[in-house]
This record gives C-alpha cells, structure tokens and sequence, in this order.
C-alpha cells in the first residue's frame, strides 16, 4: 500500500499520480487535501509520515508546490527518509543508496509526464542492501 498526499500545490499532479498508480494496478490511500482549497502542507507531510513510519503503507508519496515544505514536514517524523526528487536518476539513487521510504515531488517544478517517470523509478528500484549504505542509514537513525 502506497500512501499519497498533497497539499493544495500539489492536488492537481497528485490526481496524475493517482491515475498512473490506477493503471499499474497498485493500490494506495489518498491523506489528502482533497481540492484546490488552499490549506497547510504540514498536515498532509505529516499523515503521510506517520502512515509510513506506523507501518500501514510501506511507501508515501508527498507533493506540494516545490516538495520542500512538505518533505520538511514528512522529516520530523522517527523513521521517515522523504527525499525530494526533481529527475529519475535521483529517484533511483535515494531508493538504492538511502532506502528513501518516501518520495516528494515539486508540482510547480517537475511536469506530469516527468513526475509520473519519477514516481515509476522510485516505486520500482529496491534498496541495494550495500554495507556502506546500510552503516549510513543507521547513523541517520542515531540522530
Ligand atoms: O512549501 C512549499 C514551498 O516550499 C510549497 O510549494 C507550498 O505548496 C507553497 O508554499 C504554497 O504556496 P501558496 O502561495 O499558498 O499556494
């Protein structure tokens, strides 16, 4: 399960995200916001966060204006490594290297196509479980 969240920024490229989510057959639960009202994307990095770290989806995608606010927000939470990924070849090196367990999009930066591109690397590449990474991971744990 795959938990998504947007604020209201982020709302229109989340339903683009939703959609291809839909097309692959994978399932997810939407945290909101649920239009373009404006609102406060604390709220939304946080539910996801936290549905994440409390282990009912084992990935989170946030999405507001630029990703900063709301992959600020989603990093308070114990456990959670939101990265803000603006091209595919990040994407792959947060899952690989960071074992990123949620991915933050920038819906006034990145455009559908790309992000949707971003969202497909990141859901499909696998931690690569390398010592050094592993050992980097649990410092940032420690912190
Ligand atoms: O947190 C952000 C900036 O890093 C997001 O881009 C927000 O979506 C943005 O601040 C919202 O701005 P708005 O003027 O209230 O639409």
């Amino acid at each position: 399960m795959i938990a998504i969240g947007s604020d209201h920024g982020g709302y229109a490229l989340k339903q683009e995200i939703m959609a291809y989510l839909d097309k692959e057959g994978l399932e997810y639960k939407d945290y909101g916001c649920y239009s373009e009202a404006s609102c406060d994307y604390p709220e939304f990095g946080h539910a996801v966060a936290h549905a994440v770290a409390d282990g009912e989806c084992e990935r989170g995608i946030i999405i507001c204006g630029t990703g900063i606010g709301i992959s600020i927000s989603a990093n308070k939470v114990k456990g959670i490594r939101a990265a803000l990924c603006g091209d595919c070849f990040s994407a792959q090196m947060t899952r690989e290297h960071n074992d990123a367990n949620i991915l933050a999009l920038g819906a006034r930066v990145v455009g559908a196509g790309l992000a949707v591109k971003i969202v497909d690397t990141f859901l499909h590449t696998e931690f690569s479980g390398d010592e050094r990474h592993a050992r980097r991971i649990a410092k940032i744990e420690e912190i």
